[in-house]
């Protein structure tokens, strides 16, 4: 006699849902020699009965009563709608009625975490999200569960696909950012308003999940400090090629000794790294997060962060594990906060900054220039002249210090009569001080 069916509702059938429901119907004899039991869609909800999608759903399947599908005693909920709400009260109201979750709703997890976090545990079931970061890439398992035993220092990444494919196209055909926006928008990359992942705030919620994870303690959106891509112009651009480095919107989380004792610094930002560097070579709409941790010093993780069919596989990934989990009548790994660390603010964090600056080209002003640095403590690693006369530019690369005094001396030097413009200003990572 074949075992009880694990039966699985899913809320929305986007890009993700769509291919959530392929690989189910695909794959469904392997998924039920892995669990262990036949595991059954049961229920799909949608906003509309009759939208075109990209899978063959079965009509009886498909309902637009998410609300009652998650209270109709399913044992596990799908949740890919995405945004805030009703997918939170979805997904309480899962748990509430005894149903395992797995999501991908980074947003929601970076906004209000805690609260999904203890209504699992009041349930007593699993609420899993891997593919939340990173699409396809597996990160989240190995930092919640492989490096359990050891002191993770730094998590630093590319955890956007679209932002890094503007970028990358940016910088291999010269193209400026709205040129570049408009070809990942028509590759279908940029979703129609691409702000979430122009301006960061998608890489900021997906920081927010690997610092909170990386360094045991809660990490929300609003920790996070960001930066999008939406000012990096062609000269920035071409200004990091000239230094034989390329511009990346990085994710950077740091276990940081602050004020007050240890303490969690989260940053996203576009930055020059060296084309040398690993993360230099993450093209198109790639992802990749290096982790360092104290015992296994540098590890990375690499692979397609976005798109249904890969993020689908993160979600299977986890649909898998909470279906066992449910067949032996355990959970799985939950929340890990015990460390409950401060947020250092982005002030006191120290960076390292490039700025390019039109200057006057008559003697003394470099040394003007760089009595504005000493002023505020900051020591200059290189400078670099290029041009002359009405075309003259210096190009500064300070060594590390605080953010405040960084952006203090830019504010200086756009005050000072002998420079016309400072026409680049970008933080430096992953070179030597
Ligand atoms: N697309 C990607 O590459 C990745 C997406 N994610 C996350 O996966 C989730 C889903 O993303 P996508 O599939 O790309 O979005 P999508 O916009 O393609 O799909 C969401 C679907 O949910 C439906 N929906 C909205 N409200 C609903 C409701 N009340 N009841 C039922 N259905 C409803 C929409 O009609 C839409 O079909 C989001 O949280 C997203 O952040 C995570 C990693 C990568
Ligand atoms: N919009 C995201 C995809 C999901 O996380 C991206 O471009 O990386
Ligand atoms: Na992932």
């Amino acid at each position: 006699m074949s075992a009880t069916p694990v039966r699985v509702a899913l809320l929305g059938c986007g890009s993700v849902g769509s291919q959530v429901v392929r690989l189910l119907r695909e794959q469904s004899a392997d998924l039920e020699a892995r669990v262990g039991a036949p595991v059954e869609l049961v229920g799909v909800a949608v906003r509309r009965l009759d939208a075109r999608r990209e899978v063959e759903v079965p009509e009886g399947l498909l309902t637009t009563d998410a609300a009652g599908l998650v209270a109709s005693g399913v044992d596990v909920v799908v949740e890919v709608i995405g945004g805030i709400e009703p997918a939170r009260s979805l997904i309480l109201s899962a748990l509430e009625h005894g149903a395992s979750v797995v999501t991908a709703n980074k947003a929601l997890l970076a906004e209000d975490g805690a609260t999904l976090f203890a209504a699992a545990d009041k349930a007593g079931r699993d609420l899993y999200f891997e593919a939340s970061v990173a699409g396809a890439i597996p990160i989240l398992r190995p930092l919640r569960e492989s490096l359990a035993g050891d002191r993770v220092r730094r998590v630093l990444g590319i955890v956007n696909g679209t932002t890094n494919f503007i970028l990358d196209k940016m910088d291999t055909s010269g193209a400026g950012f709205t040129e570049a926006l408009e070809e990942a928008q028509a590759l279908g990359y940029a979703e129609a308003d691409p702000t979430a992942d122009v301006e960061g705030f998608d890489a900021a919620a997906k920081a927010a999940i690997l610092a909170s994870l990386a360094f045991h303690t809660r990490v929300v959106a609003t920790d996070v400090h960001r930066e999008g891509i939406s000012e990096v112009s062609a000269a920035d651009v071409a200004s990091a090629r000239q230094m034989g480095s390329v511009v990346k919107l990085l994710a950077i989380c740091d276990l940081v000794e602050g004020p007050d004792g240890p303490a969690v610094s989260a940053r996203v930002h576009p930055a020059m790294i060296p084309r040398s560097h690993p993360l230099a070579s993450v093209r198109e709409a790639y992802n990749a997060v290096f982790v360092e941790s104290d015992a296994a010093g540098q590890l990375m993780f690499y692979g397609p962060g976005a798109g249904g069919s890969p993020t689908a596989s993160a979600v299977l990934g986890d649909l898998v594990t909470v279906a066992r989990n449910r067949l032996q009548d355990v959970r799985g790994v939950g929340e890990s906060t015990y460390a409950d660390l401060g947020v250092l603010p982005m002030g006191a964090t120290t960076t390292r900054y490039h700025v390019a600056i039109d200057v006057e080209d008559k003697a003394g002003v470099l040394a003007a220039v760089a009595q504005e640095f000493a002023k505020q403590d900051v020591s200059i690693q290189t400078v670099r002249q290029q041009g002359r006369g009405e075309d003259a530019q210096l190009v500064v690369v300070s060594h590390r210090a605080t953010d405040e005094a960084l952006s203090a001396t830019v504010a200086a030097l756009r005050e000072m009569s002998e420079v016309r413009e400072v026409t680049s200003v970008m933080r430096v990572e992953g070179d030597s001080e």
